[in-house]
């Protein structure tokens, strides 16, 4: 059944789990002026909330808070610290249904997708709860007779993120989660699409007893003002961002003043590579998830499928067939595996990529078009005969977009594959050994898929190589995000 999102609190068990004022040092604010941003539902339009629109003020008094809160956090134990991470974890866990249904009101994406998320983002704060415990340093033996050597691991300090729509949930706890976990004290800024996510997770650290100022919450609509405050407060150590690369670059111009310690999840355009030995079947699969996952708003999304020709009519027919059994509708109504696009923009950048493909001699075998349920759905889209002309060869799509390159060779889709400024994900589906251990080395990516579509974890390093980022969030390596290594020679 249909559930208007207009009452949101109505659709919620615990409705005191939907915040709409700033998280910051501990309390629940109003913006200093009163002032409020609205935040709609993408797939009705109307407004479900009013959210306090904090300014820099406001944001470096949460900065303040958060450089005395860190220095009493950082002597907690690895352990006492991984108890309260632990608790914020079980709490998301018995809360995951509310904090779906507030991520797909203001996102879009189906509930259970939606919960999905919950889930992959809690998983973030149950891992970095255990690595609490397990900042090792390390002893060297001495250079001199004299001298013995130690290398120890200490939090950075203050640490601020910057996060998009698309995963507002896991792109917040991928960051908080190590941060908190290393001793860091960590201010979070939204997207103003998506921020009511991030304050239900304000919500539920208080709840959890993280103390008052080691985590705020800054709503605001003033995005490029509280990056300013992040990159340019001297109490700030280290920036982490997920978005754009476009915007990436001018967080690391801004923090480069400071040489502030910044990690990048940016853009990708993620080549998807069907061999002729492949399973079209399992490859279809792959594809599916890989391509349509979040209606394609992910950075890791197969942003061009390459398929080899002797198989490329066969895969075509499967992908059609597979993508049209696919409902489209209101994340909140059951069944639904596609939602609405976050905004009219992102409509319109996949019309953009689909008009120029056919301008060029593509062919639309499935959708094209928006959908006919109007606002920012679209349909589910297959295009066939792609070249790398095309705009969406060298631009990331960001919707549900599926353009089909045709290929003979391993050589040839390799050169094709790598032909870009972006280096996060790539997948391909191989059964031959030698076939697969060429392309898994020779493809210029952070994270590559071989007969899967699904590769985030948070047990593995996320992240990209050459303009898709700097970094890895994730497996053990994330902790080293937000520490500093010291190194101790004492003389005896
Ligand atoms: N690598 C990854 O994991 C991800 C990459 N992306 C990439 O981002 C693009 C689409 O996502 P989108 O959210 O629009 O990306 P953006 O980079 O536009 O926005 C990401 C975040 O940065 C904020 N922002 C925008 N401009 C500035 C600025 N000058 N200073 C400080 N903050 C700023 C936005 O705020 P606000 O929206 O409120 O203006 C948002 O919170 C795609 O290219 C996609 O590939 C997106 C998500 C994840
Ligand atoms: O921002 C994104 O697109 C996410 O990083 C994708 S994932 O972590 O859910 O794969």
């Amino acid at each position: 059944m249909l559930k208007s999102v207009t009452g949101l609190k109505d659709l919620l068990k615990d409705p005191a789990i939907l915040r709409t004022q700033a998280y910051i040092a501990g309390e629940w604010v109003d913006a200093d002026d009163g002032a409020t941003f609205s935040v709609s539902n993408p797939a009705r339009g109307d407004t479900i909330a009013e959210v306090a629109d904090v300014t820099r003020i406001e944001t470096a008094l949460a900065i303040d808070a958060a450089y005395i809160a860190q220095k009493d956090w950082s002597k907690w134990t690895g352990k006492e610290r991984a108890a309260v991470l632990r608790k914020w974890f079980d709490l998301m866990v018995e809360n995951a249904d509310d904090l779906a249904t507030i991520l797909t009101a203001e996102q879009g994406k189906p509930h259970a997708e939606a919960r999905g998320e919950i889930l992959y983002g809690a998983s973030f704060v149950e891992w970095f709860a255990e690595e609490a415990k397990r900042t090792y340093g390390e002893t060297i033996p001495g250079h001199q007779r004299d001298k013995r050597i130690t290398v120890i691991k200490q939090p950075i300090g203050v640490a601020a993120s910057i996060t998009p729509w698309n995963f507002p949930n896991a792109m917040i706890t991928r960051k908080v989660g190590p941060a908190l976990a290393a001793g860091c004290a960590f201010v979070a800024r939204p997207a103003a699409e998506t921020p009511l996510s991030a304050l239900a997770l304000g919500e539920l650290a208080e709840r959890a007893g993280i103390p008052k100022g080691v985590l705020s919450i800054i709503p605001s609509s003033r995005s490029s003002d509280i990056g300013k405050e992040f990159c340019e407060n001297p109490k700030v150590r280290k920036l982490t961002f997920t978005g754009s690369t476009e915007v990436g670059r001018i967080l690391l111009k801004q923090a480069a003043d400071q040489v502030m310690k910044c990690s990048m999840e940016l853009g990708g355009n993620a080549p998807f590579i069907v061999f002729d030995d492949a399973n079209l079947d399992a490859a279809v699969e792959g594809a599916l998830i890989s391509k349509y996952r979040n209606n394609g708003q992910t950075c890791v999304c197969a942003n061009r499928i390459y398929v080899q020709a002797g198989v490329y009519d066969a895969f075509a027919a499967k992908l059609k067939d597979a993508v049209e059994a696919m409902p489209v509708g209101d994340g909140l109504s059951d069944g639904v595996q596609l939602g609405p696009l976050i905004n009219e923009e992102a409509v319109a950048k996949v019309e953009e990529h689909v008009e120029d493909a056919i301008a060029k001699g593509g062919t639309v075998i499935s959708g094209g078009k928006r959908h006919d349920l109007g606002g920012t759905f679209f349909q589910p889209t297959i295009v066939t005969g792609a070249t790398r002309e095309m705009a969406f060869a060298q631009e990331e799509t960001f919707g549900p977009l599926a353009p089909l390159f045709n290929f003979d060779t391993v050589e040839e889709v390799i050169d094709l594959a790598n032909d870009t400024i972006f280096g996060l994900a790539a997948y391909f589906y191989a059964r031959d050994l030698s076939r697969v251990t060429q392309v898994q080395e020779a493809l210029e990516y952070g994270m590559v898929g071989v007969n899967t579509g699904l590769i985030s974890t948070e047990v593995a390093p996320f992240g990209g190589v050459k303009q898709s980022g700097l970094g890895r969030e994730g497996s053990h390596h994330g902790m080293d995000e937000f520490m500093e290594m010291k190194y101790i020679c004492t003389s005896v």
